[in-house]
This record gives structure tokens, sequence and C-alpha cells, in this order.
């Protein structure tokens, strides 16, 4: 199989749906329950009811990848940074260095147009795996892997994993190290019994998801469910982690205010418990910054690292 075909593969996103498919449009988001919130549902005055759930196919016809990069991955604004990126780099840095979470594969679900997780993944798995529901999430990525012009420069967050895993590589060795093991680039809906197909993918040996079942899960039961999808992709004793925002309703992406399902500590740690898993470790940030006040309405970051019982 040639290098193309690999990232490329029948089961893969298709570029020329995501070229095609329609422009964002906007939606109504939930009434305000904090000062967030508030400002959230002030700045968006067309608001008169419930942000509607978007399922995979909304997202594939309305979410932007660029507009969600430039927002959420604005490497100079460093408050964000704080709670976006370094939180959980730092804590998934220091699960993998603990020395347990490790193995052939580790595959991210709803992996947007991000290569963080796994830049921090790679030294621990032979192949890594980004997937999501929308097409021109992953030619996002593809354009990285090809060092294509107009590709993301992931190099702020990439100078921020060597320094948090000990300056054991320079930033031009962690990039390539990801080109070479990120070789699939998977469709993928977590709602879905098998979350990856028609793919039927061996188990793996760490599943990441962060920021994406509480955008893919209508309601607390959807979530449940969309865990237990995971579990059957992970091998017993498998890893999963999960990432969060706390007490979250809606994003803005552009001009498209998304759903967030309301997630408490406490509902998760049920979640993780009621799916199959362990829960290893749970770390939460309070937010911090007000930089993005406009955009997204989150009190706080959660982290999680649980095990699929065996
Ligand atoms: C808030 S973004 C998070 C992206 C990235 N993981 C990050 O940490 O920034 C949510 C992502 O979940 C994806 N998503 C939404 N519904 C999904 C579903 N049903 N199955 C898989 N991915 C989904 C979206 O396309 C989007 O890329």
């Amino acid at each position: 199989m040639g290098e193309e075909e690999q990232v490329l593969g029948p089961w893969i996103y298709n570029a020329h749906k995501a070229a095609s498919a329609s422009s964002p449009a906007a939606c109504s988001c939930h009434e305000p329950r904090n000062s967030f919130q508030q400002a959230a549902f002030i700045q968006a005055e067309t608001c008169d009811t419930m942000c509607d759930f978007a399922d995979a196919e909304v997202y594939q016809q309305q979410f932007d990848p660029r507009a969600y990069l430039e927002t959420f991955y604005n490497f100079s604004a460093t408050d964000l940074m704080n709670d976006i990126v370094k939180f959980p780099l730092t804590h998934l840095v220091k699960a993998f260095s603990a020395g347990d979470v490790k193995g052939d594969i580790c595959l991210e679900l709803g992996s947007g147009p991000c290569i963080h997780y796994l830049l921090s993944a790679c030294d621990f798995f032979k192949e890594v795996i980004a997937s999501d529901c929308v097409d021109s999430c992953l030619r996002e990525i593809e354009k990285w892997l090809k060092k294509e012009q107009g590709a993301y420069d992931w190099n702020p967050a990439v100078r921020l994993i060597c320094e948090l895993e000990g300056g054991r590589e320079t930033c031009d060795e962690k990039e390539e190290k990801l080109r070479r093991k990120l070789k699939r680039l998977l469709k993928c809906d977590v709602t879905k019994r098998n979350p990856l197909e028609p793919l039927v993918l061996p188990q793996v040996d760490c599943v990441l998801v962060p920021f994406c079942l509480q955008v893919a899960c209508k309601d607390q039961t959807a979530y449940i469910s969309a865990l237990k999808n995971i579990n059957t992709l992970l091998k017993p004793g498998g890893h999963l982690v999960v990432v969060e925002t706390l007490n979250e309703s809606s994003y803005t992406v552009g001009q498209t205010t998304l759903f967030v399902q309301n997630m408490s500590e406490e509902f998760l740690r049920k979640a993780i418990s009621e799916a199959g898993f362990a829960l290893e470790k749970l770390e939460r940030l309070q937010r911090a910054d007000n930089s993005l006040q406009n955009h997204t309405d989150y009190e706080g970051t959660i982290f999680i690292v649980a095990r699929k019982l065996r």
C-alpha cells in the first residue's frame, strides 16, 4: 500500500463532499446559567429557544474547522492556552510518562482539526489514528501531515509538549515522529455502536476523546451509550482519556453556535463507571480566562483517565 492510500483509505473521509459542504448557519443558544453564559446570551441577539442539538450530519454541514482553530487554538492568547491546551496536555504527558498508558494503537475520536493530543501520544504507541465525523477537519490534519501550504501552524503546541516532556527531543523530531506514526485519518461517529463503521478495527490500547462527547451526545443517556460504544473499541485493560468542559451550554465557531451538553464531575464519574471503566485519574481546572466570553460559556475543564474493566 502506498503512503497516499494509507492516509486516504476507502473508509476515510470524502474530501469532495467536504469541499461542497454548505457554509455555516447561525442557531440559537441556551438560557444563561452563569456569567459566561450571560455574556454569550446577550451577544446572540436572535436567540429565544434552546440551542438545537447538532448530530454528526449537522457537524459535517456546518462545522468550520479553520474558524474553530483560529478561535480556540489562537496560541497568542495565553490565557486560552492555559485552559484549553496546557491543562489537558500537562496531565496527558503525566499519564503517558507514568508508564502504564502505552501499546500498539492509540485512537483519537472527535479529533477535529487538531493534532496536539496525538503529538503527545506518539512516543508511547506504534501507531496513532485521528478520527472525526467532519471531512474538512480530517482534511486540515491531512494538510499538516503533507506539509501543504496553508496548513495550521502547531509549533507553539509542539514546543509546549516538548517542554512538558523534559526536552528529550526537538520540535522537528517530534513533528516528524507524528508524521510517521499517524497513518490513518478515519471517519467516525461516536453515537454508532461501532463508531468507525464500516471499518472494524482490532481493539486498541488507548482511546482519546477530547472535548467531543459533550457536543456529540444530546443527553446523559446518549453520553453513557457513546462511552459504551467506545468501550467496544478498547482492549480489556485499555485506557480511555476523556477531556470535557464543565457546565458549558454552547460554543460558537464562526457564525454557528453549537449545543454542548452540561457536564458535572458527579455525572462524569457515574457515566465512566456505568460504561464499564474504572476511574484512575481525575483533574479539574476552574476557568481563569475571560477572553472568549462571546464564544464559550464553560466554567472549568476536566481531565479523566479510566481503564476498561477486564
Ligand atoms: C469541540 S470540537 C473538539 C475538537 C478537538 N478534539 C479539540 O480538542 O479541540 C468537537 C469535535 O467533535 C466532533 N464531533 C461532533 N459530533 C461527533 C460525532 N457524533 N462523532 C464523532 N465526532 C463528532 C466535531 O466534528 C468536532 O471536531
